[in-house]
């Protein structure tokens, strides 16, 4: 066995509370040894963590990474508008390297503020697992398909290649990536696609995710064609189950609440897209109260305009209390489990927690800042006053990923010139 303990901390429990332990590391499972009294353990390396908080490592578990390449291109609209007029013309113009140069970069921002673990519908997939890879995070991808503006016979050819990115994938990267089959929404899906290729999904017990309920324009039109809200109508698509989540579920009724609740689905919640975009609030203290499962994601980095999961916990906390009328709604404990054990187990991961047996995913989080003073409850700052850029060290599966601030396993430097580069050839040949 070889070993690494992070020591000095203070360590955040699953059950929120916070005391000084040392976290002793299997680095060869990549799991939690023990969690221990200060100096109580001996192992091969030392991770210092010192004056600070021992957080899981967050998992966003909503995004599409690669839009990165996106950030700051289309401000300022609604989301029909935002897709119609400046995002889906360009991502046609998309290529298998523009999709690395951009995963690369959201997986450098996301090492870089506390994230191990996202979950990702987009196109060239292949490439975002081979960063996933190389880049040592953990992932559950899929190909995301969409049936509109497409003949049938393009349609079939991304459902079918959906399935086969999802089978092929699998397990990939030592068991970092995981797959699913990602079907874009309840609204740019043709209903027949969903009644033939879901089967084929739970068959091989393919997790599925879908974006859902996110605007009023997402609702009315499928209540006017089935007169059934639309979580009814993916319950009878069959797309309600234990392993499905969803993103958005911003427009949901108390039916459609109980639904979600009754099918233990998790809804990934992503406040920072749902405000940008003027989609509206969930209802995040009402679904927790219903006993749905509750997850927390970004989106992507255009519609928010980072991949900071601390953003997003505050975010979390701040709208959830203004949707609620309550500023007792979506306290701190709420929003740090949304961001830890909630995502992890939407996404299904062993991660976001410290504790023996869980994956080795965490991140050291430097307190000695002015805007972390004093320290009456550190719960509080983590989602009130923690911003991405205080995390000094992220490790994921047991592998230092990043240490005081500088990472190991890819080059920012390189990423960041890669991404310019590519981002700008992109939009060149979208306004040619
Ligand atoms: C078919 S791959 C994913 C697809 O989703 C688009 N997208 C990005 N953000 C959102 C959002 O908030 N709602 C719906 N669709 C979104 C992305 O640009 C890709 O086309
Ligand atoms: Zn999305």
């Amino acid at each position: 066995m070889d070993t690494l303990a992070v020591t000095g901390g203070e360590v955040l429990r699953p059950d929120h509370s916070i005391d000084p332990a040392d976290v002793l590391i299997d680095t060869v499972t990549g799991t939690i040894d023990a969690v221990v009294e200060p100096g109580e353990v001996d192992a091969d390396r030392e991770l210092d963590a010192s004056g600070g908080l021992v957080v899981p490592g967050l998992v966003n578990a909503h995004t599409h990474v690669a839009m990165t390449l996106f950030r700051g291109s289309a401000d300022d609209k609604q989301l029909d508008d935002w897709l119609q007029e400046d995002i889906w013309p360009v991502e046609a113009e998309l290529q298998a390297g523009d999709v690395r140069a951009g995963a690369a970069l959201g997986i450098a921002e996301m090492i870089r503020s506390g994230t191990t673990a996202f979950a990702d519908m987009y196109f060239f997939m292949p490439e975002v697992a081979a960063v996933v890879e190389e880049a040592g995070v953990r992932a559950r991808l899929g190909h995301g398909a969409i049936t509109v503006g497409k003949d049938d016979e393009a349609a079939h050819e991304d459902f079918r290649a959906g399935l086969e990115f999802a089978r092929e994938y699998d397990g990939t990267a030592d068991g970092r990536v995981r797959t699913m089959f990602t079907p874009h929404s309840l609204t740019t899906v043709d209903e027949s696609f969903y009644r033939e290729y879901v089967p084929k999904a739970r068959e091989d017990d393919i997790p599925i995710h879908f974006h859902a309920n996110e605007t009023e324009n997402e609702v009315d039109p499928l209540v006017e064609e089935y007169d059934q809200r639309p979580l009814e109508y993916a319950d009878d698509l069959g797309l309600l189950a234990e392993n499905s989540f969803l993103a958005h579920g911003v427009h949901v009724d108390d039916r459609e609440i109980e639904l979600l609740a009754e099918r233990e689905t998790a809804v990934i919640h992503n406040p920072a897209s749902n405000m940008k975009l003027a989609s509206g609030m969930a209802p995040v203290q009402k679904l927790l109260d219903a006993g749905v499962p509750v997850g927390l994601g970004t989106d992507g980095a255009a519609s928010n305009n980072d991949l900071d999961m601390f953003d997003e916990m505050r975010d979390a906390a701040m709208i959830g209390k203004l949707a609620a009328g309550d500023a007792r709604a979506v306290d701190a404990p709420a929003a740090v489990e949304m961001a830890t054990a909630g995502s992890a187990a939407a996404v299904g991961f062993d991660s976001g927690r410290i504790e023996a047996g869980a994956n080795a995913d965490l991140a050291v989080i430097d307190l000695d800042k002015p805007h972390l003073t004093p320290r009456h409850d550190l719960l509080s700052h983590l989602v009130y006053a923690v911003k991405g850029s205080d995390v000094r060290h992220t490790v994921c599966d047991g592998t230092v990923l990043m240490a005081d601030r500088e990472l190991q396993t890819l080059d920012l430097e390189e990423v960041i010139d890669d991404a310019r580069e590519r981002a700008e050839a992109l939009f060149d040949r979208a306004q040619a």
